[in-house]
């Protein structure tokens, strides 16, 4: 067990919270204190954070800064970027950082910018061949951190994209996921992509195969110029046929793989110049993360703030909304990065944890999840905190359009961000019956008592949130958002005492399939729980 879980300052923070956090009140906290905003914000690389509409004040923050210095934060930090093996179970050093650090400035640098060049090189063969129309179509198959994050990225990207070429990414086992797209493709203008770290996943080896049987069906014949591999496992990538391939190495996790040759796709999308800016964005990030004292590392901040609500408030969950729709896979890439790297039940030494871990991260763009889920963040049993992103200038400039439609797109950028500060505000401020009470009801029923009528209409408030504020959604600083995640993943982590850096929970669900299979097939159920048996038989049927 992590020294911190339990330790001083854990004790110190559970009777703080009986004493003081349960009954925090955001609204008084502004009232009594006039530099409350100044004193819970923070700028760090390409990303302000509000932090002060959280249920804390300085007294938890030292504390939770103390329980980071039980945890030997620093010390962990320091084995994350030298290389040091901290995914103990596999071995493995963790170095995702390397891959953004300039050249000279990592371990394994050489290797790192030699791919990088080569990966950067094709990504400009492959725009050549768009401006000459020869290609109009790149498809990446891949899954989990060999999809999140490059489909992630590619949307959030999108008014950097090369307007010559489509970029899809397929991912499902599911063939109602290739089928559609493969039916509106051209075979001699497709690029595929098949990206797997391991070159083994079944959803990838079997949309690999579909779509190589789709090329040969379609007449296709040059596959060395239409199938390209991103892997550590070259072999593998050999010998299902491919002669181009892009490696990366072992220390980088897939959730975590962007930043290598898995990144090609975005790298095509918007060319060598902007991935280059983007690394840039996730170094810069790195570097603070590595430099600034605690007590001023946005990270951290966030990382603790995520313990502190986890652990002492027992919030379960997180909400994520990004009010920007580039940023609406944002939500899905944060799962897989922090619910498969924290979402653990074990210490690394394998004893038993007795603290709750991650929390399940979800959300939507704003405004949409206003229209859908809003109604349960401000008005639910349930407390849970959100990360509000607001995005000061759109890029929706970069897209060639009559000058007659730039001024509405502005004014609704304005109502965007005016949406996004009335939501975090709505959620500290609330509601009191008696102030429903005083304002005339739109829709009141005439039946209905005025004071039943105020309860509904009222909102209980004091629920926290924090506001990331980006400048512009650039290649930087969406790279440095990212990073942001990772390393306050990492923060938490350290904190439980866990490796954020195995997934061994995949593994049952990956093994059990793989015997099902000739069960299905055969139907011997022989052996099968009632339920299971059944259900074979079911689809069997
Ligand atoms: O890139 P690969 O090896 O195909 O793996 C895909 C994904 O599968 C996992 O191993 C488990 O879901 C992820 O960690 C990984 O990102």
């Amino acid at each position: 067990m992590s020294q911190a879980v339990g330790g001083v300052a854990w004790t110190a923070l559970a009777g703080h919270y009986e004493a003081h956090g349960r009954e925090l009140k955001l609204q008084e906290r502004f009232a009594s204190d006039a530099a409350r905003f100044e004193r819970f914000s923070l700028q760090a690389p390409e990303v302000f954070a509000d932090l002060s509409k959280n249920l804390w004040d300085e007294h938890t923050r030292r504390l939770l800064l103390e329980l980071a210095q039980e945890a030997d934060l620093p010390a962990h930090r320091e084995a994350l970027f030298t290389g040091q093996p901290i995914n103990s179970t596999e071995g493995r050093a963790v170095l995702h950082t390397a891959l953004r650090a300039p050249r000279g400035a990592a371990p394994f640098c050489d290797d790192v910018h030699a791919v990088l060049d080569a990966l950067l090189a094709y990504a400009d063969t492959v725009r050549a061949e768009a401006d000459a129309g020869r290609i109009t179509d790149v498809v990446n198959i891949g899954i989990g951190g060999s999809d999140l994050g490059p489909a992630m990225a590619t949307i959030a990207l999108q008014p950097w994209q090369h307007r010559a070429l489509r970029l899809h990414f397929v991912s499902n086992v599911d063939g109602h996921d290739i089928a559609p797209l493969l039916a509106r493709l051209d075979a001699r203008k497709t690029l595929f992509i098949i990206a797997s770290k391991t070159f083994t996943t079944q959803e990838t080896m079997a949309n690999a195969q579909a779509a190589r049987a789709w090329f040969l069906a379609q007449g296709g014949v040059d596959t060395a110029r239409h199938f390209v591999g991103v892997t550590t496992n070259l072999k593998a990538a050999a010998d299902f046929g491919i002669t181009q391939t892009f490696g990366f190495w072992d220390w980088v996790g897939g959730r975590y793989s962007l930043w290598s040759a898995i990144g090609l796709p975005l790298a095509i999308a918007i060319g060598p110049q902007a991935f280059r800016e983007f690394l840039a964005g996730a170094h810069a990030m790195d570097e603070h993360f590595r430099h600034a004292p605690l007590a001023q590392n946005l990270p951290v901040q966030l990382g603790l703030l995520d313990v502190w609500y986890r652990n002492f408030h027992g919030f379960a969950s997180r909400s994520v909304a990004p009010y920007h729709q580039g940023l609406r896979r944002f939500a899905a890439y944060l799962q897989q990065l922090e619910m498969e790297s924290n979402g653990k039940c074990v210490d690394q030494g394998g004893a038993p944890l007795t603290v709750a871990t991650s929390p399940v991260v979800w959300g939507e763009a704003g405004t949409n999840g206003q229209h859908a889920y809003f109604q349960m963040l401000h008005q639910g049993t349930d407390v849970i905190p959100v990360d509000f992103i607001a995005v000061k200038t759109p890029t929706h400039t970069r897209y060639e359009l009559p000058e007659a439609v730039r001024t509405p797109l502005a004014d609704q950028h304005t109502k965007l961000l005016a949406n996004c500060l009335a939501q975090s505000q709505a959620l500290m401020q609330g509601k009191t019956a008696a102030e429903a009470l005083g304002e005339k009801a739109p829709t009141a029923s005439p039946d209905l008592a005025p004071e039943v009528l105020a309860r509904h209409r009222s909102f209980p408030g004091n629920r926290p949130s924090t506001t990331l504020l980006l400048e512009a959604l650039t290649p930087r600083a969406l790279g440095a958002l990212i990073a942001l995640h990772e390393h306050r993943v990492f923060t938490s982590g350290v904190v439980w005492g866990i490796n954020s850096f195995d997934q061994w929970g995949v593994e049952l669900g990956k093994a059990l399939c793989n015997q099902l299979l000739p069960r299905l097939a055969s139907g011997d159920v022989t052996g099968l729980d009632a339920s299971t048996a059944g259900l074979l038989a079911k689809v069997r049927a």
